[in-house]
């Protein structure tokens, strides 16, 4: 069903006296709404106007790990619902996103930038008649899938660290290789220079989300850390290599492999960035290479949650949800995150970021 505003653009009504107005609509209604005035006080209608301004808080969450780990699955099963009949490798760095509910704050739009109003913006009186008439802030995850493949993530995936709100970091439950690289994936973006000693002092939290498939909604089950069943793999270089360089300085970020060139700053995720651990595919019971206890000691040594999942098993969907939302609910209080009025800029994603002004960055 369509409609058209006084200025004659179309819009298109929903259910529940619900309007999803497409993005540059917006900005027609903000402008109708002010121009239709007439003698009924400008003043009033500049107030609205400025209420009007669309508010979207978004959560930019980046998804990593080796290739073929799951890693697009878990992103499409949060952000489709789904799971994808096949994928292909992902090339660069792909973005999904989906607007949540976090203590009743907000709606929930339709895809990109549309938006869900009321009262009727149609109407002129009511426009008029209702100075307090705004569009409720818009929260939105958005999802950052990055290529495992190991060319792109020297090439192209560090750069889209920067400034990422919270990383997951995703390992194949069935492939332990896949788990053991997860130190090349997180030691040279883990600490940055800025990290203080507490942080790095933090009590671990011994905290698992485990996959159950006989239960039709997965439990979150909290529990101490046992004993390892079988101990992480050992590489006495590199402990030695790592153990030499906190001896220097604690706060010296770690180097990845036996290279002494640092890594750019700009690229390094602040230790205040909060990281969860995601076991995938565990619905392939008979396959599973990494036990729940390494996994868990590894993620208390990281100060991540564990969450053990899988993409592929519907009844698991709501602990996928569970990954995501955890970080959403925990960014959601952080300062930083400030409302972004998308009326002042276009609605596509800008992926140059701004390194700061004094910025060394030698990518
Ligand atoms: N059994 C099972 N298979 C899964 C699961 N998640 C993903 N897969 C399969 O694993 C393969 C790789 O999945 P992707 O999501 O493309 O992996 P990726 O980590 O994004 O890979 P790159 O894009 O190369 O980094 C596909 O064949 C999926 O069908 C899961 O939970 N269970």
């Amino acid at each position: 069903m369509t409609n058209e505003f006084p200025d004659g653009k179309r819009w298109k009504r929903a259910e529940h006296d619900v309007t999803i107005l497409a993005p540059g609509d917006v900005h027609k209604v903000a402008r109708s709404r002010s121009n239709s005035g007439g003698g009924g006080g400008g003043g009033s209608n500049a107030r609205a106007s400025q209420e009007l301004s669309i508010q979207t808080r978004i959560f930019k969450i980046i998804v990593i790990g080796d290739s073929n780990v799951g890693k697009t699955c878990l992103t499409f099963r949060f952000t489709g619902g789904g799971f994808p009949d096949r994928t292909e490798a992902t090339i660069g760095v792909d973005f999904r996103e989906k607007a949540v509910e976090i203590e009743g704050e907000t709606i929930k739009p339709q895809g990109w930038m549309s938006l869900v109003v009321k009262p009727n913006p149609c109407s002129k009186a009511q426009l008029q008649t209702n100075p307090v008439w705004r569009i409720p802030p818009v929260q939105k995850v958005q999802v950052w899938d990055t290529a495992g493949q190991e060319r792109f993530r020297k090439s192209m995936v560090k750069h889209y660290y920067h400034n990422v709100h919270a990383v997951v970091f995703v390992y194949d439950v069935t492939n332990m290789t896949s788990f053991c690289n997860l130190q090349t994936w997180i030691e040279p973006h883990l600490y940055s220079p800025s990290l203080s000693r507490t942080s790095l002092t933090t009590p671990v939290t011994h905290v698992l989300f485990q996959y159950q498939p006989t239960v039709v909604v997965g439990p979150v089950q909290r529990r101490d850390l046992p004993s390892p069943i079988v101990e992480p793999p050992q590489d006495p270089e590199r402990d030695e290599a790592v153990k030499k360089t906190r001896q220097s300085d604690p706060r010296e970020p770690l180097m990845h492999g036996t290279s002494s060139a640092p890594e750019c700053n700009s690229h390094r995720v602040s230790a205040s960035v909060p990281r969860v651990l995601v076991g995938n595919k565990c619905d392939l019971v008979d396959r599973i290479q990494v036990p729940s206890s390494v996994a868990l000691r590894f993620a208390d040594t990281h100060n991540m949650l564990l969450f053990e999942t899988s993409a592929k098993d519907p009844k698991e969907s709501q602990n996928v949800d569970c990954i995501f939302m955890a970080l959403a609910c925990r960014l959601k209080t952080q300062k930083f995150l400030i409302y972004r009025d998308v009326d002042s800029e276009d609605a596509r994603v800008h992926l140059t970021q701004n390194c700061g002004a004094k910025s060394n960055c030698p990518c």
